[in-house]
């Protein structure tokens, strides 16, 4: 077996890079020293705990370039959203430097006059992290930053498609002045990887962003040792259109929603529900807007989808496109595939589909890809029922103008991100995470540096 991965370039089907797989016994090794530096890293003070996290900001800002472009390359998403990564990826960096400085714990007043409790937030210690290929900068420094502000010790394993980010993103955390065994990465496949982090009783927590059933068994395999969890896993999200929505602002959010990234988001509109009565002209608007995208390699300036990752990416893509029109749904503008297998290119162009039902696949399975199925609803109750029909909980849409029809939504959905006339709701300061199968914790927000600390009580007795 090899022990290199070759890094791909999906818009070619060209090898970037070749990256050492990590050795297990360099794992092992990599942890011991993770935890050891986590005696004196939990020590520094938050006020310099912060300035460092700052000074990686800064260096990873310094170098948007660069950092896009190795993104566009390893990844496929066009230069600009790679762009716009970069800035994401520094923005958790720099709430949670702030964050660090206010992980205040409490006194609470006691039962007696001779007693006092003080309640302290600790960090829980070394962190693995697992990451994925869709935001391959983001997704690191969301789980990073907390950790490094709460005090904790971190390392995480890429996506083996993506490595290249995340490795230079861990150098500029060493230049900013991080210490070196404080943030560290392995490479390799994480079904090798994921055992060596759950069995180690030194990692004492698992953050995770990826698939359902991988997030499944790493959860279940951190039981034995009783580790913190957090997962950020699949979604099947609902977009809801009513009659009183506006048309051309609803259109503009979906199609920010559902081809960012190629439509390979966990948030990303995966089932669109228009109210019957203007479902003609919503589905006109839309694919007249859909026919302008430009497909295309994410290099070139003016691309706005590109290539799926690669192949088993594309294959369920194009099995559920072909599933939904097998029963009935008929094309309104794309289903066109542009692969290469030789080669290991795949693009599938922008395709919207109408008249999709719930018994095809595509309404029950996470998409990731640039699909938009439409169907349509006549009450709103029926809406909830559609949106909330399903184990995924993480992100749903509404588009109304009647705030009575909003709060209904808002009371109603049962999704851990809600956008009320809102397709891009992501933001360092906000909580990011889902219900039911979705996952378990939040990123992001004061919500976001929880998951990284122990609560400690102190009872104090015997005083005069
Ligand atoms: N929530 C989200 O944002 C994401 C959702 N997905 C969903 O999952 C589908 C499949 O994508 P895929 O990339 O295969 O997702 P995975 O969940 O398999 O991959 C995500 C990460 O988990 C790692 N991993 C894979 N298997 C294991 C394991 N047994 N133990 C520990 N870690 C593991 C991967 O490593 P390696 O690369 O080495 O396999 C990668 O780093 C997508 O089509 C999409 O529906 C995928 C990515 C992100
Ligand atoms: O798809 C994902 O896994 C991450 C969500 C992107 C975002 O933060 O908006």
């Amino acid at each position: 077996m090899s022990n290199t991965i070759k890094v791909n370039n999906p818009a070619t089907g060209e090898v970037v890079k070749e990256v050492a797989i990590t050795p297990a016994a360099d794992i092992e090794i990599a942890i011991k020293e993770g935890d050891e530096a986590f005696k004196s890293w939990s020590r520094v003070n938050a006020h310099q705990r912060s300035a460092l996290l700052k000074e990686w900001s800064a260096k990873i800002k310094a170098e948007t370039e660069n950092l896009a472009e190795v993104m566009t390359l390893e990844s496929g998403k066009p230069l600009k959203e790679s762009r716009g990564e970069v800035a994401y990826a520094a923005s958790y960096i720099d709430w949670y430097a702030e964050e660090a400085k206010r992980l205040y714990g409490r006194t609470v007043p006691a039962h007696t006059e001779t007693k006092r409790i003080i309640v302290t937030k600790e960090p829980v210690g070394l962190v693995a992290a697992i990451t994925p290929w869709n935001f391959p900068a983001a997704m690191m420094t969301r789980k990073a930053a907390p950790a490094l502000a709460a005090g904790c010790t971190f390392i995480v394993k890429p996506a083996e498609e993506t490595p290249l980010t995340t490795m230079r993103l861990v150098e500029l955390a060493h230049q900013a002045g991080i210490p070196e065994k404080v943030v560290q990465y392995v490479n390799g496949y994480g079904k090798e990887i994921g055992p060596i982090f759950t069995d180690s009783k030194l990692v004492r927590k698992i953050t995770f962003t990826g698939s359902t059933p991988v997030g499944k068994l790493l959860m279940k395999n951190s039981a034995a040792t009783m580790k913190h969890v957090s997962m950020e896993l699949g979604g099947h999200a609902p977009l809801i259109v009513t009659k009183d929505a506006d048309i051309d602002f609803a259109v503009e959010q979906v199609l920010a929603s559902k081809f960012r990234n190629a439509g390979q988001t966990c948030i990303c509109a995966n089932r669109v529900l228009v109210h019957e009565d203007i479902a003609n002209e919503f589905s006109e608007q839309l694919t007249s807007r859909v026919q302008q995208l430009k497909v295309g390699n994410g290099l070139e300036e003016n691309t706005d989808v590109g290539p799926v990752i690669n192949a088993e990416g594309y294959e369920k893509i194009n099995r559920q496109i072909e599933d939904a029109v097998a029963k009935g749904a008929r094309v309104l503008y794309g289903h066109q595939y542009d692969k290469d297998e030789a080669k290991g290119y795949y693009f599938v162009h922008p395709t919207v589909l109408e008249n999709v039902q719930g018994e095809m696949d595509i309404m029950q399975e996470e998409t990731f890809g640039p699909v938009i199925p439409l169907t349509t609803f006549r009450e709103n109750k029926e809406a909830v029922e559609i949106a909330n029909n399903t184990p995924f909980g993480l992100a749903a849409y509404f588009f109304t103008n009647d705030y009575r029809t909003g709060i209904y939504f808002q009371e109603h959905l049962k999704f851990g991100i809600l956008g009320w006339n809102d397709g891009a709701p992501s933001a360092a300061h906000a909580p990011f995470g889902g219900m039911k199968e979705s996952g378990i914790g939040r990123e992001g927000g004061p919500e976001g540096i929880e998951p990284y600390v122990e609560t400690k009580y102190l009872s104090i007795g015997g005083i005069q």
